[in-house]
């Protein structure tokens, strides 16, 4: 079997055009452009990358954008008064500090200082707990942009068994929350899991985050598993490559997401579906 391919670029295209016309129809209703500040700390420069598509995506859509790149040395006062100006400028609808922060900044007490209604990432405490009691408000990203392509392409996930291997904050643990949500049984795996290959070989869908190249190995998939790659890992040789060793996946899945094209678009689609769902809740 070869597995077709999830083509993320072209559902995120698709959901940016959904978002236009949305954004089309309350300017003709004399509503609000909504408006996304993202700020970066320092000068990672994968960050930088993902930054720029991120305004890229927003142009596309007709959203004002705010981007604040501050400097290395930035201190938690100035971020934190950065955020609260944010928090009370009434044409901003969505905050997103990119992560990581430089390591003398504490992602986690910064990240709870925006305001939970304009936490489009999802983050906040108070959106994670929503989720986790089946009120989801504003989603994380990545985990949302995975279900609006598995529905995308008629993948039911209801009763199936989901591997997730990666615990993170920010994919894994809301990944679970999602398909719960959704009818599947999760398994989170993570670095004292035993026997990996053993869980990743009894799922229906297995959604790699862990950002380590070509951890799980082909071989390991149940014949017509659905793979869903999260990891953007970027060789010396300059080339992307996911978290599965997709050569050999691609021979034994059903369907697979290609990297690059397929979570990371999702993820920006997403960042901006919040943003403009922020902004009808703000109306
Ligand atoms: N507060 C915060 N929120 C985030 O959502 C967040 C973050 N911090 N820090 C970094 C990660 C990573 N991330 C990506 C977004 C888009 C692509 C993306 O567009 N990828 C394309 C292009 C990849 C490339 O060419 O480098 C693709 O996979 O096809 C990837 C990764 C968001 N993140
Ligand atoms: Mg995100």
């Amino acid at each position: 079997m070869t597995a077709q391919l999830i083509d993320g670029k072209k559902v995120s295209e698709k959901c940016l055009n959904t978002i236009r016309e949305r954004v089309a129809q309350r300017v003709a209703q004399g509503l609000r452009v909504p408006g996304l500040a993202v700020i970066l700390v320092g000068d990672n420069p994968a960050s930088a990358v993902y930054v720029r598509n991120k305004n890229m995506a927003c142009e596309k859509v007709g959203f004002q954008s705010f981007s604040y790149h501050l400097p290395n040395e930035t201190t938690e006062d100035e971020l934190l008064s950065l955020i609260k100006k944010l928090n009370e400028n009434a044409a901003v609808d969505g905050i997103l500090v990119q992560l990581p922060l430089p390591p003398h900044l504490d992602s986690q007490k910064i990240l709870e200082k925006i305001n939970p209604d304009k936490d489009v990432d999802g983050f906040h405490p108070y959106n994670m707990g929503r989720l986790s009691q089946r009120m989801p408000l504003m989603r994380p990203c990545t985990p949302k942009g995975i279900m609006t392509l598995l529905k995308e392409y008629n993948i039911d996930v209801k009763g199936k068994k989901v591997t997730i291997v990666g615990a993170s904050n920010i994919v894994g643990r809301p990944m679970a929350l999602e398909m719960l949500l959704a009818g599947a049984t999760p398994t989170v795996c993570h670095r004292f899991t035993y026997d990996l290959d053993k869980e990743v070989a009894a799922a229906d869908i297995v959604v790699a985050a862990v950002g380590k190249p070509k951890l799980i190995k082909g071989e390991w998939l149940k014949e017509g598993a659905i793979v869903v790659d999260v990891g953007i890992n970027r060789l010396e040789n300059g080339t992307l490559c996911g978290d599965v060793d997709f050569d050999v996946a691609v021979e034994r899945a059903a369907m697979i997401t290609p990297v690059p094209g397929g979570v990371g678009p999702m993820t920006i689609a997403s960042l901006l579906e919040n943003t403009l769902e922020a902004a009808e809740l703000r109306d």
